[in-house]
């Protein structure tokens, strides 16, 4: 299972203000990648396209060797990629497990035991029974990202992309929530892309790729 993208250029509105020119990356199961570059730099335009939410101007993005195409991108969305952001993103007045079981009731996914499915999925990123059955608002930075990420996880899409996951969070907390992620890439086979700009993450990411003067390049 690999997400490629090849040859893919993006620019807003002039051609000539590109953000990225025919970028061509491999993206590999069982990888932590981080996407580091400055502020304006366009790391949130590039995850946009890997989590299928816009289209490049030109190039290709495919996933298994299948080309997706525009009229499939709803699918891939619903099949394939997960997202997770910095600001969570949780319905804070409902609890962690009914966040997770919105998220699924939306996907209109079928599971054979749904409880047991979202139960897992909450205990895999590390919160106690006590803590997934109390409104969200009660929990820590850290324990609500928790949840966005069991949210992520719940539909067991192979792609799970991060847009500064850990921007809110002190660096105890980011380096916990970046050790799950490693754990996620790593024992459950999943794609993991973070953008960041924390070094520490990165430092802590399998793969790291930096958006600098237009183009990606591998910096570790
Ligand atoms: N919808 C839009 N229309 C036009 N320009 C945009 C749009 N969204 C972003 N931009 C511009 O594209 C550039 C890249 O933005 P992007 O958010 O991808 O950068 P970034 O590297 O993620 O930045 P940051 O680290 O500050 O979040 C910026 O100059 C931004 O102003």
């Amino acid at each position: 299972m690999t997400l490629k993208v090849e040859n893919l250029t993006y620019y807003y509105t002039n051609p000539e203000d590109y953000l990225f020119k025919e970028v061509t990356q491999t993206f590999a199961k069982g990888t932590v990648y981080a996407i580091l570059g400055q502020s304006g730099s366009g790391k949130t335009t590039f995850l946009s396209l890997l989590a299928g939410l816009d289209t490049p101007k030109s190039g290709t993005m495919s996933y298994d060797d299948q080309i997706i195409k525009a009229s499939n991108l709803t699918n891939y969305r619903k099949k394939t990629v997960s997202t997770v952001f910095q600001a969570y993103n949780l319905l804070t007045y409902m609890s962690a497990y009914d966040n997770v079981k919105t998220a699924v009731k939306i996907s209109a996914v079928k599971f054979e035991d749904e409880k047991a499915a979202i139960e897992e999925a909450l205990e895999k990123v590390g919160l106690t029974n006590e803590m997934i059955y109390k409104p969200v608002s009660k929990l820590s930075g850290g324990q609500q990202q928790r949840v966005a990420i069991a949210r992520a996880l719940v539909l067991n899409h192979d792609v799970i992309i991060a847009d500064e996951p850990t921007g809110n969070l002190d660096e105890e907390t980011t380096a916990q929530i970046v050790e799950l992620f490693k754990k996620i890439a790593h024992e459950d086979k999943k794609i993991v892309i973070i953008v960041t700009h924390e070094t520490e993450v990165a430092n802590a990411s399998d793969v790291v790729y930096t958006l600098k003067h237009r183009k990606f390049e591998r910096t570790a």
